[in-house]
């Protein structure tokens, strides 16, 4: 059993209890009542590396990283920094997060929600749209084919952005198969907790032009983002490195600065 079985073991519980308290239909009514969601792909094809900035207590491979007591203040300071899109993690058992927090975020900034999660079923993604998100993380290695074809479908048919995630080439071909216009590289492998800063460099060059680029983990600051971004990186999704910093709004505009470094001037931006 990998750790992403043991993952997804316990994200099922947690669903099937949610589910019990709040059905489809109560979501779809939450869901109607939101404003309509944001759309992350114009700041993400822009000039420069956009920043996807994560509210992140802890980890499966590193157990806690931050007490974060105020998330809303923190994707705030992000915001503040420069951050494109805010990820708040949701998932409960090992990384600590929640939909609260998840709410709490939305009502607070004004630049797209991801919802970071295991999610395996349109419900999840009724979740996140009736707690005010506005993009969902796909992950290939979670889902069949026709589970991610349809959710994929799905997110997008309630307004919401998926971000497909990859870790191997044959996740990229299926991602691309699936039709996915928005990609991330994880270099975590969820598999095995291993991060390989490489898996961005590897699997690149096999995602067509017009999908735009997320190099997923690792990032430990600026350097790693002029990396990421002249091996075609068009967003990085960056976490542990922000909320153990003691400036996190300071180390956002840090890495934004990075992401617009004059030699990655001409490079290619998705069209
Ligand atoms: O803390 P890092 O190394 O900056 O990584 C952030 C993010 O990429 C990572 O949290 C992540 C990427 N994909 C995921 C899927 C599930 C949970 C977490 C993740």
């Amino acid at each position: 059993m990998t750790v992403l079985d043991d993952i997804l073991a316990g994200v099922a519980e947690d669903r099937a209890e949610r589910q019990a308290r709040v059905s489809l239909d109560d979501l779809k009514r939450q869901a109607d009542k939101q404003p309509p969601a944001l759309d992350p792909m114009p700041a993400f094809r822009s000039d420069g590396v956009s920043v996807i900035a994560e509210v992140k207590r802890s980890s499966p491979s590193k157990g806690a990283l931050a007490d974060i007591k105020d998330p809303a203040a923190l994707a705030g300071d992000y915001a503040a920094g420069g951050a494109s899109a805010i990820s708040v993690l949701t998932e409960q058992r090992r990384f600590g997060g929640s939909l609260d927090d998840l709410r709490a975020v939305r009502a607070d900034v004004h630049v797209p929600v991801l919802r970071k999660d295991f999610i395996t079923t349109s419900y999840e993604l009724w979740e996140a749209r009736a707690a005010g998100a506005d993009m969902a993380l796909l992950i290939v290695a979670a889902l069949d084919q026709n589970a991610l074809e349809s959710l994929i479908d799905r997110a997008r048919s309630i307004g919401l952005t998926p971000l497909v995630e990859v870790h191997d080439e044959e996740e990229v071909r299926r991602a691309v198969a699936a039709d996915a216009d928005l990609i991330g590289v994880n270099a975590r492998n969820l598999k095995t907790l291993e991060v390989d800063r490489q898996t961005f460099e590897r699997l690149a060059p096999q995602i067509p032009d017009s999908i735009v680029k997320v190099a997923e983990s690792g990032v430990r600051g600026p350097h790693d983002v002029i990396e990421y971004a002249r091996f075609g990186a068009n967003v990085v999704l960056v976490g542990e490195t922000l909320v153990k910093g003691d400036d996190p709004r300071a180390t956002v505009a840090d890495l934004v600065a990075a992401g617009l470094h004059p030699a990655l001037q001409h490079r290619w931006q998705p069209s």
